[in-house]
């Protein structure tokens, strides 16, 4: 391969972004340069802008780079973006970015409802991006310049729930029915302000803005297939399958838990074993194309009778890998199970590495 692809990082002081720094800074196809956030931030090197709250230490190579602020002249160089802004503010940046000619990857809900932007869950449904290429392909053959672009990542705990969906749904036939109730862990709240402690402690709070409707509305697209010319997915309606989610924050400070039921469209339903089998076959298409982050074991499934638990289990396959236990029949849908993914890799910047890489396996950046 040729010399390492530029990347910028929008939002890099934050969450996400802190995660970011951590994944792409010994990156082999990926060289680290640009990093944005807020007009607090920019001017000051990026160690003394950052709140670092990672168990990791700072990255060597990211100390010293001066945070700009978030406008595409300072990112002209990069060959993608990945983007970790507060969703207030990602929507216009973005905007401009991708207006600038820029590849954008973003982690902000702010686009993941338009028609011709692919909402990925690298693990799940790279055909996706397709419709970049698509775009890409159209404007070359129109001798147009190269289109910037943006590809979202999904909401993180839908991450975790499409995952083992995925292949069920390929071997299975279609899900017409599913329930979710999740256990989210602090850090997909952000850091700033992020959750109070006092909120938190010795307490569980059964309500996160937005969440549910994300879930509900994300696997829709997820899981929908692409029109026949490519420019956009046909989204699964009601009727197809009915998705109800439940959201709570609890006292972890990374993975998301989720305790999931489904029944299946076609009758008979598969047995516990078959489902058991099915999610450990599966692999990934990222890991056939040989992605440097792609997950060898996508699914991980447990069978301790008290597994998943996020301190134990979150970081298999380096964060990049699903784990699933507790797979039983469940008397009034077909089975349930107990469902963990690494909300800030999976379930955001490392889904963001990893679209990157296909990507550039697939020469789109
Ligand atoms: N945390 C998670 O698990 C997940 C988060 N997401 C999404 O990712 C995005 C980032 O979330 P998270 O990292 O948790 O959030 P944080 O609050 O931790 O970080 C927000 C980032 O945005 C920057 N920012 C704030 N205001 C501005 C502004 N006016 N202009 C430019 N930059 C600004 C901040 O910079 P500064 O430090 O200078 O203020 C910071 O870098 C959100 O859209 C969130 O919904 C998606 C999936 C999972
Ligand atoms: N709301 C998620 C994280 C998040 O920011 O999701 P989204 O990108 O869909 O807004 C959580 O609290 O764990």
């Amino acid at each position: 391969m040729a010399g390492k692809k530029i990347a910028g990082v929008l939002g890099a002081t934050g969450s996400v972004g802190q995660r970011f720094i951590l994944l792409l800074a010994d990156h082999p196809h990926f060289e680290l340069k640009v990093l944005g956030a807020s007009s607090r931030s920019a001017g000051k090197k990026y160690v003394d802008a950052v709140n670092w709250k990672q168990t990791d230490l700072l990255p060597e190579s990211a100390t010293d780079i001066v945070v700009s602020e978030c406008k595409s002249e300072y990112f002209k160089e990069c060959d993608i973006v990945f983007s970790g802004l507060d969703a207030d503010y990602a929507g216009a940046i973005e905007k401009e970015f991708m207006e600038a000619g820029i590849a954008i990857v973003s982690n902000a809900k702010n686009y993941r409802r338009e028609q011709d932007v692919p909402l990925i869950v690298p693990v799940v449904n790279p055909e996706h991006l397709d419709i970049v290429a698509q775009k890409l392909e159209t404007a070359k053959a129109q001798g147009k310049l190269r289109p910037g672009f943006i590809i979202c990542i999904s909401n993180c705990s839908t991450a975790g729930l499409v995952a083992p969906l995925k292949p069920l749904v390929e071997k299975f036939g279609p899900i017409d029915a599913l329930t979710t109730t999740t256990l989210q862990a602090i850090s997909g709240a952000g850091f700033s302000p992020g959750v109070p402690g006092i909120d938190i402690l010795d307490n569980i709070i059964p309500y996160i803005g937005g969440e549910e409707d994300k879930m509900e509305w994300e696997t829709k697209k997820i899981l929908a297939p692409l029109s026949e010319d490519r420019t956009h997915v046909k989204l699964l309606t009601s009727e197809e399958i009915k998705v109800s989610a439940q959201c709570n924050r609890v006292a972890v400070s990374d993975g998301h838990t989720e305790c999931i039921s489904l029944r299946f469209k076609n009758r008979p339903a598969p047995s516990v074993e078959q489902v058991k089998t099915c999610l450990k076959e599966y692999v990934c298409d990222a890991y056939k194309l040989g992605c440097h982050s792609a997950p060898k074991q996508t699914i991980h499934v447990l069978e301790q009778p008290d597994r998943p638990q996020p301190r134990l289990d979150r970081n298999r396959d380096s964060g990049y890998g699903v784990s699933v236990g507790r797979i039983r029949e469940d008397p009034l849908l077909d089975f349930k199970m107990v469902v963990l993914s690494h909300n800030t890799i999976i379930g955001a910047a490392g889904s963001g590495v990893l679209i990157a890489e296909i990507l550039l396996a697939r020469n789109l950046i």
